[in-house]
């Protein structure tokens, strides 16, 4: 489990020890209760009641139905936040009370129920978060007492979407920047809120971003901070008479300056040429060099960032050979100013000397796409598989509790995901087997995977859950632990890169395929054609 402090208070079962556990903090956001869900959540989970049927057992998939940003792949994102969130799903007496005065007409057995729910009788499979993931294929499996699955679906859609969301779009921005680039998070003034902003950071950073200026998700998650200054600051000097201690000591300490800000205007007579903040930057830089420090760089906020990039890098480059100050052609580029993917595209085909990014608005806003557009689809119950049928065959559900794998070509690349019954024999190393498109009966492939992932592992009950005591086993699939935010930006940047590099160029990607296997296929049409109904021409 992510060790990562919450300011959010202590972790569930912290006092009581939970046979030595470490058990799942709280949601980070603290608005994240059983309460954040919508009202016809509660409905239905009266109405499973009232009927006798709120044990009967369920099986949702939550899934989406196409990539974001017009691209061929996603970023899963919010995982740690649905686990933290169901090992802590407890209704307070107050949240009681309040949903008795929404519910007037409700029994008191109602009330009672819904105070004594937990999510022990849950079981949560996913792929894990910063895994690249693609439409249809369950990025969770949430199995348990039908009312009590039921009122996940809203918060378990609400964590997953946004943050799937921006982290896929960071990860689009590495890509686009390329791995040597460093990528900075600046969005934290136009997220959508407090919320928007501290997930953004955390995401972000998952996608495959370097640090990021926000503070507060610095201290939760344990990010890496970086900033620049504003031109607040440079403007709030109406000139250097201004600056009244003028002494600077040595880096070493063997000496004071008593004046740096002549030594600055020294270096400045002798290198102003350009009209712009760059040689004052160098100015002050050289004169730190004399005094033993090393200036990190600058950071270009407006104008032609192609361009001025190219001018300055040019300028430390004559700075280095005229004064020889070692390196000091190596000084850091940062540029920012309402920046992109398809800026940075345009600037990597203009050439530059940017090093660094610093990205917000279009960033954490999600400018290109407002939502992924995720759902929450029974597939079982009671073990009887059931379909949700559509007009638009890309909304209809694959039904039944499935299994899911990756299958890997000779080449290295993923090949297809596949889908199967549960149980299914696995798909082998070396073996042919037939995948299938889940719709369209001539779309299909035989594949002779070199490497087989299974992509759903258990979550839930965690082998660090407050969960009870039970077999660590479900399934035949071990309990996996939650990863530390590390692992899963390595994960990410890793699975990246093992694409297809045509599946994720930016103009017209290749789509990734995603299929079922035949005796699924056979299943889902069998089960089709039983549930429509036949119309009647008159
Ligand atoms: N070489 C370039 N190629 C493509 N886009 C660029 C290039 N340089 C900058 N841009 C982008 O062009 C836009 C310029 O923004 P804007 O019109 O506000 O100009 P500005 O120079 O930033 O003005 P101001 O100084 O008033 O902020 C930004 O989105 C920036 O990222
Ligand atoms: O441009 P973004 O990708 O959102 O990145 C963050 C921006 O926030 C700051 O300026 P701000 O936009 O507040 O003011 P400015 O546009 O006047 O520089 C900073 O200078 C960046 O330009
Ligand atoms: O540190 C910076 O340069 C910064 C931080 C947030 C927004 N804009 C710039
Ligand atoms: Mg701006």
């Amino acid at each position: 489990m992510d060790s990562m402090p919450t300011a959010t208070g202590p972790r569930a079962g912290e006092a009581g020890g939970e046979q030595g556990r470490a058990v799942p903090p709280r949601p980070t956001n603290p608005m994240v209760t059983p309460l954040l869900t919508d009202l016809y959540q509660f409905t239905m989970t009266y109405a499973y009641w009232k009927a006798g049927k709120h044990q009967d057992r369920a099986v949702f998939d939550l899934y989406f139905r196409k990539n974001p940003f017009g691209g061929e792949y996603t970023v899963f994102g919010g995982l740690e936040e649905c686990i933290r969130f169901i090992a802590n799903f407890k209704f307070e007496v107050d949240d009681i009370s309040f949903l008795r005065s929404v519910m007037p007409t409700c029994e008191d057995g109602f009330f009672e129920y819904l105070k004594a729910i937990n999510c022990k009788d849950v079981e949560v499979y996913a792929i894990p978060e910063g895994s690249v993931v693609f439409p249809k294929i369950p990025l969770m499996r949430i199995e348990g007492p039908v009312a009590v699955v039921q009122l996940l679906e809203t918060p378990f859609i609400n964590l997953v979407n946004y943050a799937s969301l921006v982290t896929t779009n960071a990860a689009r921005h590495r890509l686009v920047s390329g791995k040597s680039k460093t990528l900075l998070e600046f969005g934290l003034r136009r997220a959508q809120g407090p919320d928007g902003g501290i997930s953004a950071s955390r995401c972000c950073y998952m996608g495959g971003f370097d640090a990021t200026s926000n503070v507060a998700a610095g201290r939760l998650f344990g990010l890496p901070l970086r900033g620049t200054h504003s031109h607040a600051f440079v403007s709030s000097y109406m000139g250097p008479d201004e600056i009244t201690d003028k002494a600077l000591c040595r880096r070493d300490g063997s000496s004071t300056c008593q004046d740096f800000v002549s030594l600055v205007q020294t270096w400045l007579s002798k290198i102003q040429v350009m009209k712009s903040g760059v040689p004052n930057f160098c100015a002050v830089a050289l004169a730190l060099s004399d005094m033993g420090y090393k200036a990190i760089g600058i950071r270009l906020d407006s104008g032609d960032l192609a361009y001025l990039s190219t001018v300055a890098r040019k300028f430390f480059c004559a700075i280095e050979e005229e004064f020889g100050v070692l390196d000091f052609g190596k000084m850091s580029i940062t540029a920012s100013n309402d920046l992109n993917e398809e800026t940075i595209d345009a600037l990597n085909k203009q050439g530059h000397e940017i090093d660094a990014f610093g990205i917000g608005t279009y960033l954490v806003t999600c400018y290109a796409q407002a939502a992924l557009g995720c759902v929450f689809k029974l597939v079982e119950i009671n073990n009887q598989p059931r379909i949700k049928l559509s007009e638009d065959v890309t909304k209809v559900s694959i039904p039944c509790k499935k299994r899911c794998y990756r299958l890997y070509g000779r080449e290295g690349y993923p090949l297809v995901d596949i889908m199967t019954g549960d149980n299914e024999p696995p798909p082998k190393v070396g073996e042919r087997i037939l995948c299938r498109h889940p719709f369209s009966e001539s779309k299909r492939a035989y594949v002779v995977p070199q490497n087989v992932e299974e992509l759903l592992k258990c979550y839930w009950p965690g082998n660090s859950g407050i969960s009870p005591p039970r077999s660590d086993v479900h399934n035949g699939t071990t309990s996996a632990e939650l990863p530390s935010l590390k692992k899963s930006r390595e994960r990410c940047l890793q699975q990246l890169e093992q694409m297809r590099p045509d599946h994720m160029r930016r103009l017209n990607p290749t789509p990734y395929k995603v299929s079922v296997s035949a005796k699924l296929y056979d299943y889902i049409h069998f089960l089709w054609l039983n549930e429509a109904p036949v119309g009647e021409l008159q």
